[in-house]
């Protein structure tokens, strides 16, 4: 199966499973496997005229029609903003809402305990924002996404959104963590680093690979058995916006397997 289809094998599974008539409030995560989301609520808005019912995986489950007009999606990002307004469907702003019914976002890598990257489009820090708004926050995600711990698959680095005056004392202190290697993202078609939607740099931080297993900093430093100290320790650095780093945020994983099947992982 093709990334893209993987991509979009989740995303539907993800709605179909978890979105029904009652749903008002919805975020609307960023990348590309949320594209799949969208096109999956809109199918959905017209159950009958797209002839969904027994299309799902799960012959049995029977779709119900969303009421699209009765429903407000909330953006993470730019991206997901235009998503919403070129599918025609009713824009909202987080500020508006303290509580979300449900989110669906994408991921750069998921771990079996359900803790995530995400920032690989630099849309951590509002991704955050609306998961945590979120009764429940779902995750979607092609096969290549899935790991055991932290750090297997996604070896560019935490993505670190940070004050741009800040950077340089960032970069420092981040060494003094034990980081080993750093990158200020750049832009591409764009001479200088890139900006976030919310006006800031990100800064993509690696942490050594010691062996296939685990991820050590500092000797003390270990990544894979403590993503939540890791969260903690970057989040303290002065200059530090928001770190791509989910840690125990998502209810459930939704994964498109090579093979055509969809696997979903729960919270523990
Ligand atoms: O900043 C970007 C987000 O965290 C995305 O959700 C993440 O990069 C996954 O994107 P994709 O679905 O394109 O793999």
């Amino acid at each position: 199966m093709s990334l893209t289809d993987s991509k979009r094998l989740a995303a539907y599974k993800a709605v179909d499973t978890h979105l029904n008539s009652a749903t008002r409030i919805i975020g609307i995560g960023s990348g590309s496997t949320v594209v799949f989301v969208v096109e999956r609520i809109v199918q959905r808005g017209n159950v009958k005229k797209n002839k969904l019912d027994g299309k799902n995986e799960n012959s049995n489950q029977v779709l119900e029609e969303l009421d699209l007009a009765q429903c407000v999606f909330v953006p993470t990002s730019f991206q997901s903003r235009q998503l919403i307004i070129d599918n025609g469907l009713n824009l909202g702003e987080i500020d508006q809402y303290q509580e979300i019914d449900i989110t669906i976002d994408g991921a750069d890598e998921v771990d079996e305990n359900l803790n995530a990257i995400k920032g690989g489009g630099a849309c951590h820090l509002r991704e955050k924002v609306v998961a945590e708004s979120s009764k429940k926050f779902i995750i979607a995600a092609d096969y290549t996404k899935k790991s055991t711990v932290l750090g297997e698959k996604w070896i560019q680095g935490i993505p670190i959104e940070v004050i741009p005056f800040c950077y340089s004392l960032v970069l420092n202190s981040l060494r003094l963590l034990g980081c080993q290697n750093l990158n200020l993202r750049m832009g591409k078609n764009k001479a200088g680093p890139i900006i976030t939607d919310n006006g800031n740099f990100v800064i993509d931080a690696y942490f050594g690979k010691l062996d296939g297993q685990q991820f050590l900093g500092s000797d003390k430093f270990m990544f894979i058995n403590s993503p939540s100290e890791v969260l903690k320790r970057i989040k303290l650095l002065t200059g530090v916006v928001e770190v791509g780093l989910f840690v125990g945020m998502a209810e459930i994983a939704y994964f498109g397997e090579d093979d055509g099947h969809s696997v979903s992982i729960l919270k523990k």
